[in-house]
């Protein structure tokens, strides 16, 4: 495998974008504008020169990592890649569209893998003709610090694609856990609830944003508080994965009513510059 094509470079492209050109891979970074792909490649940047100042990397490593990865804005780029790895929103209906042409694009050796954090896999590779060599390979944020990659067979995944997908993940740093195809995973279906109940926690006016998160860090040695966590994340993705848990597995996941407040006031977290905290963007 040589050349892997990011889609989306927002906060988790940009991230697997950053370590897939750091394990030496040749990296197409895909966005629908090219000041979104500026903005994936000025993060990247950004991160690569703390690590120099930091003496982590040379100034020289950090200009060969730079250019191993290529902008673009087209999805016909991905006639070059050997493997895909989906990363633009959490949303069905954009993920079906992508798959579709990828489907089209790609050569027949090429492996789709997506970033969903909760959406299924099987009913995304449906939407090629290459459902086993399409697979779920979840990473965490921030990319370039987290070590966990959940990988996610769909139903027709095939035996070689996932030993391809694990042993790349390795490569790039990171400890892949396989787990099964189920709303939300392991991780999501563990965490997000609990990020939604700090919500409910808020919204029952039983304490401030800086107390619940405080409890938890103090409390429980969480590294952020639960609210800081899906500002980290984004609302909008924590509500898309709430609403898929709560599809999948009944009531108990109802998204809690101030959540949906805030994401449709488009109070998305650190990305717009307001959620549960204000951020400068
Ligand atoms: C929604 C999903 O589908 C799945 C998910 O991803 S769920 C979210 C999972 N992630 C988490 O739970 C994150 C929880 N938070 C943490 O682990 C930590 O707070 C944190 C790593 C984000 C920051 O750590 P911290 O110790 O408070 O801050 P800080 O000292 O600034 O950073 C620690 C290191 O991470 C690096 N770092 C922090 N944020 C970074 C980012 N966005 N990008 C790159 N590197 C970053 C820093 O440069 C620093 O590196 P060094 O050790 O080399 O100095
Ligand atoms: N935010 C998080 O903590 C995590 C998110 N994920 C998943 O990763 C994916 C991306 O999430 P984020 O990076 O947080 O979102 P984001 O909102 O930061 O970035 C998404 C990017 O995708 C781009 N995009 C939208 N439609 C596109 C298309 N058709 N083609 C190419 N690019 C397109 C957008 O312009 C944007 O730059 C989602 O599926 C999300 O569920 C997975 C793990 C953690």
């Amino acid at each position: 495998m040589k050349t892997i094509m990011v889609i989306g470079a927002g906060q988790m492209g940009g991230g697997i974008a950053q370590v897939a050109a750091q394990a030496g891979y040749s990296v197409i970074l895909n966005d629908i504008k090219d000041e979104f792909v500026l903005r994936g490649l000025s993060i990247i940047d950004k991160n690569l020169s703390r690590s120099v100042e930091k003496g982590k990397l040379t100034a020289e490593d950090k200009e060969t990592i730079l250019g191993r990865i290529t902008k673009s804005t087209s999805l016909q780029d991905a006639a070059a890649a050997d493997l895909v790895i989906e990363a633009a929103v959490e949303n069905m209906a954009i993920k079906s569209q992508v798959f579709s042409q990828l489907d089209v694009i790609c050569p027949e050796h090429t492996i789709l893998s997506t970033n969903t954090s909760s959406l299924p896999i099987t009913e995304i590779a449906a939407f090629t003709k290459r459902p086993d060599r399409v697979i779920g390979m979840h990473f965490m944020n921030p990319v370039p610090v987290m070590k966990l990659v959940e990988v996610i067979r769909g139903l027709a995944t095939s035996d070689e694609v996932y030993k391809t997908i694990e042993t790349l993940s390795i490569d790039m740093g990171k400890t892949p856990v396989e787990v099964n195809d189920a709303p939300g995973f392991v991780a999501n279906r563990v965490l997000i609830p609990m990020l939604n109940e700090a919500i409910f926690t808020l919204n029952e006016g039983i304490a401030t944003v800086e107390s619940i998160d405080n409890v938890m860090k103090l409390g429980m040695n969480h590294p952020m508080g639960p609210l800081a966590l899906a500002d980290l994340i984004g609302l909008d993705t924590v509500l898309s994965i709430m609403e898929v848990l709560h599809e999948g597995l009944g009531d108990k996941y109802r998204p809690c009513p101030l959540l949906r407040k805030y994401v449709k006031a488009g109070w998305l977290g650190r990305k717009s510059g307001r959620g549960f905290y204000n951020y400068q963007v």
